[in-house]
């Protein structure tokens, strides 16, 4: 028997229980209370007699179930057309608008507010005996690592098109992504209805820039106002969209075989259409190309819509080719037909090969791919499962952290409903509550046993391999590279009494979103937040003061810099102070030299004069170096951190009952005295940045790089782009994101990491210095 809670989102409630094989507790319930029953039936679409669709909701055949992403450029249409994929599918009964701020996947106040994306959102519905696990991505390049984290656990993916506007820069960036992830895609050509839009043009872009080949297995009925369906090229059918009564929701639309159409143009650019999509088919699938030669070559229009149907689903997995699609999410046009190619060409799991599912064999094996932070239920994490069933109320071990967690529920997160399940089958995608520890990105499994298990199989299986000269696969699942965020910038609580409030929601906004990364700055103490660009900052900013009500305030872009020295200086300091009946009398006399070692070294090198003896050194030792520490983490210039510094104490005189506090402060009086004497030197960060862009940008970015003090270390060739590989320091950087994006129309993409400190030039060092107010 299998128990089914279903949960209303809002007031989290449990509306009822069913026993899916109880056609009893079904009637029981039904009769209990009529409203009840329609929140259910709004999930399940459920009559009476229908429990046993119960069975299938819950735990669909795995070649049923479809994990797909909607991905595009921004703007493309990719939330409205999942909204309409909703509304087709009967989860939700209003249809929501973009502009109007009322979509079901764009639930973040910013996401209404702005029209678009931030967060991936997953929602789960069923078309045609399939379940779909569907995920809309963000379009903006700030949130590419949201893109790269969805299409980790993708099996497919659609992506949407302006058909006005052909592959634009963001579409390029989410393909790549998608090539890397070996994602098999359809395209879907939306905005058919927009002056200027041109199915053609599209295609094209598509083949030029893509370099992939279309598979048109529609074509439009019309383009711009006119456009008013399709013709489905396999089937050979029009497919046209009417109103019906009041109704313009795109509900009702009429299926036409197209020689009923009394069209004869119509008739014969429909069959020209068909037969070169044969041609194709045949061409990229020998089983095809060998039914055709077979029993069809001089009669196309026999070929069976199914044999052509299950060649394009081949081609479309082993991603030879891209089945394209029309139509306009906004006027209604192209959704269902949508739907279907996405049941039918695009993978189920267990088309997919996952290779390290054999490891765990029947065990637990899933990836948490999403946290989101509930205000009532705390942490919600979304899985994938790869192998074995997941069950709520249950202990799971998390790999990555290396402990064990108890899940209390696992959800089924229907558009904007969330039904509770009890357990859940090999490739579904659930929400779970109660993995306090879980973070994005790590592996779940039953138990510790679980993971010695598999990797004792691994290890078998491994040697095997490694005689067919194989690698073997990792035990735990493969996390999504996050780029060194660009960006950093203070942020303060309203008041000091808040720290602990900000700490906690930039904790619980890092669980969320791995690409913003938080530290302390140990000489100021703030809070420094870093993240992928000024968007990026900006959204955190907003969700800290709508999401956990603190107004903080966020400091300029900063840049750490370090300080050192080039010359050795000595100086001596005597601390004379009357405290009470106590007096404190300190002399020091020390130097300060470059040490040169192969690394920077953050904290300083101490050595001690033969003259200092042992007893003076087991008295004051602490205190001597506690003062060199401190004074180390001020430098003399600006007042950051030195590096690469060593002291050599030749002097300690103190005086009976000189506390150690006045010790410490005599010494860090004298390094600084020391240090002012010395030849100063300002170090700054280095960036390796890597550039990957279109050759046709390439001069204007490497101008750019020029002015911003870079220095080009190679350039490579990678598929058609480019990757330009350089040294530039970070000062430079600041906004780079937006710049790069304007001086590549957006197409190129990058990543910055640390590589060193260096050196300031004088006249840099004079600049800085100058803007800082020091000269
Ligand atoms: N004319 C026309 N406009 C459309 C169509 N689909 C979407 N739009 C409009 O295009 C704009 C962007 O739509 P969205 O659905 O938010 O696009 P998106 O790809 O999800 O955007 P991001 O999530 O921000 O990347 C909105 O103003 C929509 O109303 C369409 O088929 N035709």
């Amino acid at each position: 028997m299998q128990k089914i809670w279903c949960v209303s989102r809002g007031n989290n409630f449990v509306v009822d229980c069913l026993y899916s094989e109880c056609m009893q507790c079904c009637r029981r319930l039904l009769q209990s209370t009529r409203k009840k029953y329609f929140q259910i039936q709004k999930h399940f679409s459920m009559s009476t007699g229908d429990v046993k669709s119960l069975r299938t909701i819950i735990s669909p055949p795995i070649s049923k179930i479809r994990n797909i992403g909607i991905m595009a450029h921004i703007d493309a249409g990719k939330t409205t057309t999942t909204e309409r994929m909703l509304y087709y599918s009967g989860y939700i009964r209003a249809l929501g608008d973009v502009d109007d701020g009322d979509t079901v996947t764009d639930y973040m106040a910013q996401e209404r507010e702005r029209g678009i994306t931030i967060q991936s959102a997953a929602v789960t519905f069923d078309w045609n005996g399939h379940r779909i696990n569907l995920i809309d991505t963000p379009g903006h390049v700030d949130f590419t690592v949201e893109v790269e984290r969805s299409l980790r656990v993708l099996d497919g993916a659609i992506a949407v098109f302006d058909t006005s506007a052909g592959v634009e820069a963001q579409t390029l960036t989410v393909w790549r992504q998608a090539d890397r992830h070996s994602v098999p895609r359809l395209c879907f050509l939306n905005k058919m209805d927009k002056a200027g839009a041109s199915f053609q043009y599209a295609i094209e872009s598509i083949k030029e820039k893509l370099k992939v080949k279309p598979l048109l297995i529609q074509s439009p009925l019309g383009e711009g106002k006119s456009f008013k369906g399709v013709v489905d090229l396999v089937n050979m059918e029009t497919i046209i969209w009417s109103p019906r009564g009041q109704e313009d929701d795109g509900r009702h639309y009429e299926r036409k075989a197209v020689k009923e159409m009394n069209d004869p143009d119509l008739l014969s650019s429909a069959k020209d259409a068909r037969n070169t999509l044969i041609e194709q088919v045949a061409d990229l699938d020998d089983e095809f190309a060998g039914l055709i030669l077979d029993k069809y070559s001089e009669h196309y229009n026999l070929v069976p819509s199914e044999e052509l149907q299950m060649a394009i689903r081949r081609i479309t997995l082993s991603r030879l080719a891209v089945p394209v699609l029309c139509g306009s999410a906004l006027k209604n046009k192209g959704v269902q037909p949508l739907l279907d190619a996405v049941a039918l060409y695009l993978p189920s799991p267990e088309d997919c090969d996952y290779d390290f599912v054999q490891w765990y064999q029947g065990d637990l094996c899933a990836l948490a791919f999403k946290v989101l932070h509930d205000k009532q239920r705390g942490p919600m994490v979304f899985v994938r499962i790869y192998s074995g069933n997941m069950k709520s109320q249950s202990a799971v071990y998390n790999v990555n952290q290396n402990c064990t967690e108890r899940m209390s529920r696992l959800l089924l997160p229907f558009a904007d409903q969330q039904v509770e399940i009890p357990s859940l089958t090999p490739g579904n995608i659930a929400l779970t509550v109660g993995l306090k520890q879980t973070a994005t990105g790590d592996t779940i499994v039953s138990s510790k046993a679980a993971v010695a298990a598999a990797s004792r199989r691994a290890g078998r299986d491994g040697d095997k391999k490694d005689r067919d000269g194989k690698t073997q696969g990792s035990l735990v699942l493969a996390a999504v590279q996050i780029p060194e965020p660009v960006f950093f910038c203070t942020i303060e609580p309203p008041s000091a009494a808040r720290q602990p409030d900000l700490e906690n929601a930039l904790k619980c906004l890092q669980r969320e979103d791995p690409s913003l990364k938080v530290r302390m700055d140990t000489d100021s103490g703030q809070t420094v937040m870093c993240g992928m660009g000024e968007l990026h900052i900006e959204i955190i900013h907003e969700r800290i003061r709508r999401e956990y009500g603190l107004d903080t305030y966020l400091g300029p872009l900063q840049i750490a810099y370090r300080e050192t020295i080039q010359s050795s200086s000595s100086a001596s300091d005597t601390l004379d102070r009357t405290i009470g009946d106590t007096r404190h009398l300190v002399t020091v006399e020390l130097e300060v030299y470059p040490w040169t070692a192969d690394s920077h070294g953050t904290s300083p090198v101490i050595q001690y004069a033969s003259e200092i003896s042992e007893q003076q050194l087991k008295d004051f030792k602490e205190a001597v170096e506690n003062g060199i520490s401190s004074s180390y983490l001020q430098g003399p210039i600006l007042g950051f951190p030195l590096v690469d510094v060593g002291v050599t104490v030749n002097v300690i005189s103190v005086h009976q009952g000189t506390s150690m506090t006045m010790v410490s402060a005599c010494v860090s009086r004298c390094m600084h005295k020391a240090l002012k004497k010395s030849e100063k030197q300002l170090l700054e960060p280095l960036m390796k940045l890597e550039i990957t862009l279109g050759e046709d940008h390439l001069s204007s970015v490497l101008a750019d790089l020029a002015q911003r003090r870079g220095n080009i270390q190679e350039i490579l060739t990678r598929s058609d782009n480019k990757v330009v590989v350089a040294l530039v320091p970070l000062a430079e950087m600041m906004g780079y994101s937006t710049h790069l994006r304007s001086l590549t129309s957006g197409s190129a993409t990058f990543t910055l990491e640390l590589s060193n400190y260096e050196a300031m030039s004088l006249h840099d060092q004079k600049t800085l210095l100058k803007k800082k107010g020091f000269a």
